[in-house]
C-alpha cells in the first residue's frame, strides 16, 4: 500500500519553508511504515552498518570526533525502503510544483547511534558543492524520554539554538540544508534515525 500525503498537508509544508525555513511534522509516515523500518533496522544492525564518514570522494574521512553514528543507505530495490523514498517522492513533487525548488533526487540514509555516540554541529551542504537542498531527518524511537538525550537541535543564524528535537518514533524534521546548522547531542541509549537529502542536479548549476 502506498500512501498519500493531503495537498492540504503539502500546503502547509510549503508555506512553513517559505515562511522559517523548516518545520517539524508528526503524522506524514503511517505507523506500519514506521514500524517496519525500525525492525529492518534493528535486524540488520550488526551486520549492515559501516561507521558514517565525513565529506565526499577524496575528500571522505571518518572522524568520530565529529560525528560517531554508523549508517546504511536506504536501497530502491528494497520494499520496505521504498515505502519511505515512495512519501519522500511525493513530497519532492508536492513541494516542485508548490514553490519550484527544482529538486532532483533524495538519497537517505539509516544512522545508528549508541550510547556515547553524537554529532556535532554542521551544515549538511557539502563543501564544494551546494546540491543539497533539503534535509530530512525521521526518527524510529519508541518511548524515548526527555533524559534518553540524544536530541536533535537547530540552530538559527546567530547561532542560537532553535529547536530541541526528541527522536521520538515518527517525528519527521525538514529543514533547508544551508541555512541550518544543527547537532545531536550525546545520546544515552541507542537512537536510530534515517537522515535523507533532496538534491539539485549537478547539471543545473553547472558543476
Ligand atoms: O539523526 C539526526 O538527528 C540528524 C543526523 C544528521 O544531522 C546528519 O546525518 O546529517
Ligand atoms: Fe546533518
Amino acid at each position: 500500500m502506498v500512501s498519500q500525503i493531503s495537498e492540504a498537508m503539502l500546503d502547509v509544508i510549503a508555506d512553513a519553508l517559505v515562511d522559517k525555513g523548516y518545520i517539524l511534522l508528526s503524522d506524514i509516515i503511517p505507523d506500519y511504515v514506521s514500524l517496519a523500518l525500525l525492525e529492518k533496522m534493528q535486524a540488520e544492525q550488526n551486520i549492515e552498518f559501516k561507521k558514517a564518514a565525513i565529506g565526499r570522494g577524496i575528500e571522505q574521512q571518518i572522524n568520530t570526533e565529529v560525528r560517531c553514528d554508523k549508517i546504511s543507505w536506504l536501497d530502491n530495490q528494497d520494499h520496505i525502503d521504498r515505502e519511505y523514498i515512495l512519501v519522500m517522492n511525493q513530497l519532492k513533487d508536492g513541494l516542485n510544483r508548490r514553490l519550484f525548488m527544482g529538486l532532483f533526487d533524495f538519497e537517505s540514509h539509516y544512522a545508528v547511534y549508541e550510547p556515547g555516540a553524537f554529532y556535532k554541529k554542521h551544515l549538511d551542504s557539502l563543501h564544494g558543492s551546494q546540491n543539497r537542498i533539503l534535509s530530512t531527518v525521521f526518527f524510529l524511537n519508541p518511548d524515548w524520554q526527555e533524559n534518553d538525550g540524544g536530541e536533535l537541535i537547530l540552530y538559527d543564524e546567530s547561532d542560537l539554538p532553535l529547536e530541541v528535537v526528541n527522536p521520538n518514533i515518527g517525528t519527521l524534521v525538514l529543514f533547508l540544508s544551508e541555512r541550518f546548522p544543527h547537532e545531536v547531542r550525546p545520546t544515552m541509549k541507542t537512537r536510530n534515525s534515517i537522515a535523507g537529502w533532496f538534491r539539485v542536479s549537478n547539471a543545473n548549476h553547472g558543476f
